[in-house]
C-alpha cells in the first residue's frame, strides 16, 4: 500500500446509522440507496460505511444519507468519525478528480428535521488545540444552531441540515490550518424522549 503524506487531502467518514424500528434494515438500505454517492468511494458492511473523497463531497453524502433516514420519522441515531490528512493514510479508495457541484444538496433542503447533536473536533498534533477549538464552538453560533456545553463534546440543536452544516464548517476551517483533523459526532432525531 502506497503510503501519502497527508498532502492529498482526501477526506473521508465512517459512519453508522441506528434506527429504532423493526424495519430498521429497510431504513438503512434505503437511505444509503436515495443519496447519490458518485462523486465518493463508498463502502458498506454490516458493521459501518465509510465515505471518502473531497471535503464538500463526503459531508454531502453523509447528511444526506442521515436526512434520508430520518425523515421517515422513526427514531433514527448516527454516529461516525471524520478524519482529513492523517498521515499514514494511502492514497487509494477515493475520487478526487470530480467537480465541486453537489449531488444531493437540493434533495437535502427539502428535508426539514428537527435533531439534537454532540460533536467533537480533535486538531493532531499541535499545542494549541484548546484554542483551536473554542475558536469553532464560537463559529457555530452563528451558524443556526443552538450551541451547548456538554462533558467531551459540544452541543448542537436544531434543524437537522443545519447541524451538519455547522459540523462541516468547523471542521473545514480546523482542518486549513491543522492538517492531521478529525471529528467525532453522534446525531439523533425523533427521539421518544422528546415528546
Ligand atoms: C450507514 C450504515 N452502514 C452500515 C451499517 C451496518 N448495517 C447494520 S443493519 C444493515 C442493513 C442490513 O444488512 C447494515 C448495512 C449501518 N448500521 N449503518
Amino acid at each position: 500500500m502506497v503510503q501519502e503524506c497527508g498532502t492529498e487531502r482526501i477526506a473521508g467518514c465512517q459512519f453508522n446509522l441506528s434506527v429504532m424500528s423493526d424495519d430498521f434494515a429497510d431504513v438503512i438500505l434505503g437511505a444509503l440507496d436515495q443519496v447519490v454517492t458518485s462523486k465518493v468511494w463508498k463502502d458498506t458492511d454490516d458493521v459501518s460505511t465509510c465515505v471518502r473523497g473531497r471535503i464538500e463531497h463526503v459531508f454531502d453524502v453523509v447528511k444526506a444519507v442521515y436526512l434520508q433516514a430520518a425523515k421517515t420519522g422513526k427514531h433514527v441515531e448516527m454516529s461516525g468519525t471524520f478524519s482529513i490528512g492523517c498521515p499514514g493514510d494511502s492514497s487509494g479508495d477515493t475520487h478526487m478528480d470530480v467537480s465541486s457541484e453537489r449531488m444531493n444538496e437540493a434533495a437535502s433542503t427539502d428535508i426539514q428535521q428537527k435533531a439534537g447533536c454532540k460533536f467533537a473536533l480533535y486538531p493532531m498534533n499541535t499545542t494549541n488545540y484548546m484554542d483551536v477549538i473554542y475558536e469553532q464552538i464560537d463559529l457555530s453560533k452563528e451558524a443556526g444552531v443552538t450551541v451547548s456545553p456538554s462533558h467531551y463534546a459540544t452541543r448542537l440543536d436544531g434543524e437537522a441540515a443545519d447541524i451538519f452544516n455547522a459540523m462541516e464548517s468547523s471542521f473545514t476551517k480546523v482542518q486549513e490550518a491543522i492538517s492531521h483533523t478529525t471529528m467525532t459526532f453522534t446525531i439523533s432525531a425523533n427521539s421518544p424522549s422528546n415528546r
